[in-house]
Formats: structure tokens, C-alpha cells, sequence
């Protein structure tokens, strides 16, 4: 391990940068993803002396080699400490065991209630600790389909030097979701309701970081996945999970319901670093892009459908970007002909041996409504859990590839209760939401409606740094 870990784009045509760096700059200017130069690799022994740590140190810990030389462990582990205070349980992501050798591991204690929560706090205290050093404010335009908004602006509202802007698919989320972002009213804070999907939501914000003087004028930044620093702080409830069930010295396999390919990515990260991870699975509804991908190499866009699981409506997968690059041992040049052949078709042509990598290392399953539904109610009657669809998707998932004797780790993406009306739909109970959120429906919401218009979103955008000045 070297001690400054640099970044590289998957596209390969960007100035390597160190963490603090792209941290700000979110995406790559060629439009690749940044990835770490290299991967840090943990002994065994190393995983061991983890497993009495708390949360935050432990995730500081996995944290730290990713920042070598921008960010130092003890500053790390004070902003972790921070950042996961205000979790509503002591073991911040706990592990409930639903089935005999399957586990939920719940990242909705948070205080949005979900897993988005986990990474997002962190970022919070990472952009104020790297902007304590510079003189201009930062402009983060986010996309959305529902969970991903709520936790960046509950961790960015009223924060002094950080614009936010958030675009999420109007109509398309659950009605909890949407107000948990529209009814914040700190003045750094704007949501925009476009006509269109997630997907296009996230073009236009790709769009926007293609525009170089845009992007210098506002000082765009991204609290996407898209960032890698997302990425990083998704790492460690993985690293946690495994080392409570035997890790290092037993394997322990994870499901993980998929949209943006994200969190399935910080699995797969963790694998890179030495964890033993058996089986990687993802669960996908409708909108399966992902999982016709792993099992038949169709990877091939088709119209966004509403499903049960909103925050999964999604076809085009921004991390997938970061897994084709490893596939492709890191060869920038064909992964930028990949990805942008994909953008122009609508089609991926991965060579045959490079699928047969993938499928050999994350399988999928698929589950439509129906499916989703028939998966939550069997989870409350055998457990008497109450699993939210993203969730019942990943038990799914995790259910069909689990094997003998490795205990299989689904990661509890949601809260129950940001989804009552299909929660209701399959067991008949009406999930609560919490005390601090008990209000939701009685607070008034503040959003804009605006069509899916690059010019129209970036007039936006440049009216809200405006007013915040
Ligand atoms: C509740 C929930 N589950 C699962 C997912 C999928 O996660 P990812 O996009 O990291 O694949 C998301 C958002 O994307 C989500 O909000
Ligand atoms: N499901 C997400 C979609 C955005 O994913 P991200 O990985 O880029 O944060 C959401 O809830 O917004």
C-alpha cells in the first residue's frame, strides 16, 4: 500500500487526484467514474483486530487506506464518531436473523430510513472537514428516485458552504419519500420534480458535469454514487457483518437488492480488499436490466416501469461503469468504447469472456410485483418481519443463491415504513413511522415542477446558487 491512494477514471483521460479531491469533483471531466488506483488488501489478522471495534472505528479503519494522504485516520475517526451519533440503534447497522442462516442486516436506523443514511451522514462532515480549506462553496446537484435525495439533504440542510439540488422522477417516488425531501425548508435546499424518471434525472446531472464551464461556474459537485467517497463509506457495514458472523475465518455471502448498482458495489469492493466473501447475489424488480445482465448478457435498455419498489426504477446503472472497468483488467480505452457504444445504442456488447467473469462472480434474481408482494407476505409469516419490497427483494435474492453452511447477509435497505401502501398491501399492518417523523404529512412542501430540459434544470440551478448568496 503506498502511502497517497490516487484516483483514476474508468475512462481514462482525467489527472489522477487524491480523495479530498474527488470528493469535490464527484465525477470524472472525461465523464468516467474515479476509481482508486489500487486495491488495499487486509491480512486476516488485520480483519480480526476489527471485530472489537466499535461501528465508527471500524469504519474509519476501512475508510482510512482509501484516504491515505488527504485524510488522516484520526480526523476520520472523529467525523465517523459524529456522524453515526445520531442512529437510532446502539450497533447502528444490527443483524436480525430471519431464517435459519439468513440474515437481515438493518441499515435503515438512520435518520432517513434508509441504508442511504449510512454513507451520506459521513459525507456530510467529509464536505465540510475538505471545504474548511477552500474559499468558494460547492454546488451538489443530485439525482434521485426516492431515498437517496432524503438522506443527502437531511445530511447537507443548512450547511454553510453547500448548495443542493435535487431532481427526483415527479410522481415516481412513494409520498413519504417525497416529503421527507420537499418539507425541508433550510434556504441551501432546492427539489425539483422532473417530468421524466430517475434515469433521466441522472443524465441530466451527468449532462451537467459534461459541461465544463457549467461546472466551474457553480462549483458541481455530487453526492451520487457517481462519487466515489460514497462508495467507500458503503464499505464497512459489509466488513461488520461478516466479521459478527465468523469472517475472516469463514466465508459469509451477501444479497443486495440493486438499482444503481452501488451498494452491491461496495460488496464487491470489500471482496477486492480480502474479505471472504462467497456469493455475491443481486435481486432486481422489473426494471431488470442488471439481473437479464448476469444471467443471459442482454444488457439492453428498456422503458423505465413504476413497480413496487420505486427506488429500484432504474435502467441504466452508473457503478456498473466501475465493475466492467475491473472486468476489463483495467483497460480505460475499451471501457470508455463500452460504455459510450451503450449510450449511443442503448446496448452493451460485453466480450463473452468478460460476461462469463461477472456472471462467475454476482448471480441475480428477478421479482415482479406480484412476486414482491407474495416475498413480503411470506417474510411476515414465517419471521413476523416486516420487510419493505426493496428488502423482500433481496431476501429473495439471497434465499436462491444461499449454500450450505455460509451464513447469507441480505442488506435491509429500507424501512418499512417509507413504503406503507405495499407494506399494508401484503401483511395488513400499517408500519409507523418514527417519533421525529410522526409530523411528515402536517408540514408544508416546497418544490418546483420542471420538464426534463437540460437548459431549463441548469437556469435552475444557477437561480438557486443565486439566492443562497
Ligand atoms: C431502498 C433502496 N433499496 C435498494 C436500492 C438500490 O441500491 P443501489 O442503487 O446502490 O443499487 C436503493 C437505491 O438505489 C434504495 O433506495
Ligand atoms: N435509489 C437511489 C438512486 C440513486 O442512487 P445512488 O446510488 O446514485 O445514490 C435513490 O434512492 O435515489
Amino acid at each position: 500500500m503506498g502511502s497517497h491512494m490516487r484516483y483514476i477514471s474508468t475512462r481514462g483521460d482525467a489527472t489522477p487526484r487524491n480523495f479530498s479531491e474527488i470528493l469535490l469533483a464527484g465525477l470524472a471531466p472525461d465523464g468516467g467514474l474515479y476509481m482508486p488506483e489500487s486495491w488495499p488488501v487486509f491480512s486476516a489478522d488485520r480483519w480480526r483486530s476489527l471485530r472489537a471495534e466499535s461501528y465508527p472505528d471500524l469504519a474509519a479503519e476501512v475508510i482510512a487506506p482509501f484516504a491515505e494522504g488527504a485524510i488522516d485516520l484520526a480526523t476520520l475517526r472523529l467525523l465517523c464518531r459524529d456522524a453515526y451519533v445520531h442512529f437510532d440503534h446502539p450497533a447502528i447497522a444490527p443483524l436480525r436473523e430471519i431464517e435459519d442462516g439468513l440474515f437481515a442486516m438493518e441499515l435503515f436506523h438512520g435518520p432517513t430510513l434508509a441504508f442511504k443514511d449510512m454513507a451520506m451522514q459521513l459525507l456530510g462532515r467529509l464536505f465540510d472537514h475538505v471545504l474548511a480549506d477552500q474559499d468558494r462553496p460547492v454546488t451538489i446537484v443530485g439525482a434521485t428516485s426516492g431515498d437517496t435525495g432524503s438522506a443527502a439533504i437531511e445530511a447537507l440542510a443548512g450547511r454553510k458552504r453547500i448548495n443542493v439540488v435535487i431532481l427526483h422522477p415527479d410522481g415516481r417516488t412513494s409520498a413519504v419519500q417525497r416529503r421527507q425531501m420537499t418539507t425541508v425548508q433550510a434556504p441551501n435546499i432546492c427539489n425539483i420534480a422532473i417530468d421524466g424518471t430517475f434515469d433521466d434525472c441522472q443524465d441530466l446531472v451527468k449532462a451537467m458535469f459534461a459541461d465544463a464551464p457549467f461546472r466551474e461556474e457553480v462549483g458541481l459537485s455530487a453526492v451520487n454514487s457517481i462519487n466515489w467517497a460514497r462508495i467507500a463509506a458503503q464499505i464497512p457495514y459489509y466488513v461488520r457483518a461478516a466479521l459478527a458472523l465468523g469472517a475472516p475465518d469463514r466465508p459469509v455471502s451477501f444479497a443486495v437488492p440493486t438499482g444503481n448498482f452501488g451498494n452491491v458495489l461496495a460488496a464487491w469492493a470489500a471482496r477486492k480488499m480480502g474479505l471472504p466473501i462467497a456469493k455475491l447475489c443481486i435481486g432486481s424488480n422489473r426494471n431488470d436490466i442488471l439481473t437479464r445482465f448476469l444471467t443471459s448478457n442482454d444488457m439492453s435498455v428498456r422503458q423505465v416501469q413504476p413497480s413496487l419498489s420505486p427506488s429500484m426504477d432504474i435502467q441504466v446503472s452508473s457503478n456498473f461503469e466501475r465493475l466492467l472497468f475491473e472486468l476489463l483488467d483495467r483497460d480505460a480505452q475499451a471501457c470508455s468504447a463500452i460504455m459510450q457504444e451503450f449510450r449511443k445504442t442503448g446496448r452493451m456488447s460485453v466480450p463473452q469472456g468478460v460476461w462469463e467473469h461477472a456472471h462467475a462472480q454476482i448471480s441475480g434474481l428477478r421479482l415482479d410485483d406480484v412476486e414482491t408482494l407474495s416475498e413480503m407476505r411470506s417474510i411476515y409469516t414465517r419471521s413476523l418481519y416486516q420487510a419493505d419490497p426493496h428488502t423482500a427483494i433481496g431476501i429473495a435474492a439471497g434465499r436462491a443463491a444461499r449454500e450450505p453452511g455460509v451464513p447469507m447477509v441480505v442488506a435491509a435497505t429500507a424501512h418499512p415504513a417509507k413504503f406503507p401502501d405495499a407494506v399494508v398491501e401484503a401483511t395488513g399492518i400499517h408500519p409507523a413511522l418514527p417519533p421525529h417523523l410522526a409530523d411528515l404529512f402536517d408540514r408544508p412542501e416546497r418544490f418546483d415542477r420542471r420538464p426534463n430540459t437540460l437548459g431549463v434544470i441548469q437556469d435552475a440551478v444557477r437561480a438557486h446558487v443565486a439566492r443562497t448568496h
